[in-house]
């Protein structure tokens, strides 16, 4: 058997090499000629998957080591027989961590006190909308939800019955914090193409801060510069952008915070990606699965963080950023785009093929020397480890 896989998936060999050989393969550039007598192709996002790639190919398995699933047309797939799978919730934990040490840092920046009395807009409540809104509300936020497509599953009786109340997309955007987690859908009632143009963007506040970790097309990038060029623009933080890797280095120059596409890549998500498409490729060849990420994750140095009764929000949001500080990835960005267009957009694609190892606040042990329980288990619900 044959694997084209794109060379950025972490631990091909030790995951695939049972099944076959692996030509790895520069998943932007993927062309049909190098894909024509595989049997099955393994990718990220950054490659379109269609009809224009796969027709003729004796490809019968497609896996996307992702969450998100716009760049892979479906529909012509299933036209096909060929067998598609994605990975859901493979990286939500890190996208999370990203938001939470974006918000701990734009609340240190503005000097609020209690951090945890702002309120924030999740647009988009799936696995990744809804583990953030678990999170936040431990820590005393009011989360305000929108997903349409979720209320309305409600409504018909399709969605689980649950106490959750979600609300629109103009309530969600009043919030002190807004984050978006939607998919990127290009058609349907709940199409989420430039879902934010210049008319949501107008009504968002100078105290307020935008979060885009979902996909840049959810916001229309020209709107957005144009309102961040107003004096009474809100503060915006953007991990994804339309046209990657040709981002507008405009807009970067605008917002606050701007980062590679990677609010996914701990390392403990990219390795979930790979493993939850190991498992449906080894049901699809009825093999057993015999592996597991686990142990193929080095554990952590667990790095140690001591606070003593007094610390209050300041020690989370010292704990968050000891993880991970969001403002490295943004400076290696901004100094990496000198050149013409090619070479920035070679830049953006180079920052995330070589992208450090990160880890997850689980590989951080806090010792609280006479802290409270709860303080103890707001930790905890962060997934930090806890010693008191
Ligand atoms: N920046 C990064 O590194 C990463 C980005 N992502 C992006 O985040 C997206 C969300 O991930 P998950 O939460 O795991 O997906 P999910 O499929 O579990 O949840 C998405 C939610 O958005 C809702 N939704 C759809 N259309 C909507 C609309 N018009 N308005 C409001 N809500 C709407 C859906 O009903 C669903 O509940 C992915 O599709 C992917 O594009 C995911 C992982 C990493
Ligand atoms: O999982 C997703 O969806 C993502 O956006 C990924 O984290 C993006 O990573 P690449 O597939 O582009 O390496």
């Amino acid at each position: 058997m044959l694997i084209v896989a794109d060379e950025n998936i972490p631990l091909l060999d030790s995951f695939f090499s049972d099944f076959g050989d692996i030509r790895r393969v520069s998943g932007r550039e993927l062309s049909p000629d190098q894909v024509r007598d595989a049997d099955v192709l393994l990718v990220r996002s950054v490659t379109q998957v269609n009809r224009g790639l796969l027709e003729g190919s004796r490809v019968r398995f497609v896996g996307t080591t992702t969450i998100g699933t716009d760049h892979v047309d479906q529909f012509w797939l299933e036209s096909q027989g060929i067998h598609f799978c994605a990975a859901p919730g493979c990286n939500a934990n890190s996208v999370v961590e990203y938001v939470l040490a974006v918000a701990s840092l734009h609340a240190s920046r503005r000097g609020l006190s209690n951090w945890a009395r702002q309120s924030v807009g999740i647009v988009g409540a799936g696995n990744v909308g809804g583990l953030l809104a678990q999170r936040l509300e431990r820590l005393g936020f009011t989360v305000v939800l929108c997903d349409p497509p979720r209320q309305q599953a409600q409504f018909d009786g399709l969605d689980e019955p649950s106490a959750t109340e979600f609300s629109s997309l103009e309530q969600a955007l009043e919030c002190d914090l807004v984050t978006l987690h939607t998919p990127l859908t290009r058609e349907g009632e709940h199409r989420t193409y430039h879902l934010l143009g210049a008319q949501e963007l107008a009504t968002l506040r100078p105290d307020q801060l935008l979060i885009n970790s979902g996909r840049g097309e959810v916001i229309n990038n020209a709107d957005l510069l144009a309102r961040l060029q107003q004096p009474d623009a809100p503060t915006v933080v953007l991990d994804v952008w339309e046209n990657e890797p040709n981002i507008d280095p405009q807009l970067l120059q605008q917002v606050w915070l701007g980062t590679p596409h990677i609010a996914g890549y701990s390392l403990e998500g990219k390795v979930h990606g790979t493993e939850t498409i190991y498992r449906a490729l080894s049901r699809f060849l009825g093999l057993p699965v015999r592996k597991q990420a686990g142990q193929y994750l080095p554990q952590p140095p667990l790095s140690k963080l001591a606070f003593t009764s007094n610390a209050g929000d300041d020690a989370i949001q010292q704990a968050l950023h000891n993880c991970y500080d969001p403002r490295r990835d943004d400076a290696r960005l901004r100094l990496s785009m000198a050149g013409d267009e090619q070479q920035r957009a070679q830049a953006f694609d180079r920052l995330r093929k070589e992208y450090p190892v990160r880890r997850e606040c689980s590989s951080l042990k806090i010792q609280l020397k006479g802290s409270s329980k709860s303080m103890g288990e707001q930790f905890r619900s962060l997934g930090f480890k806890v010693n008191i």
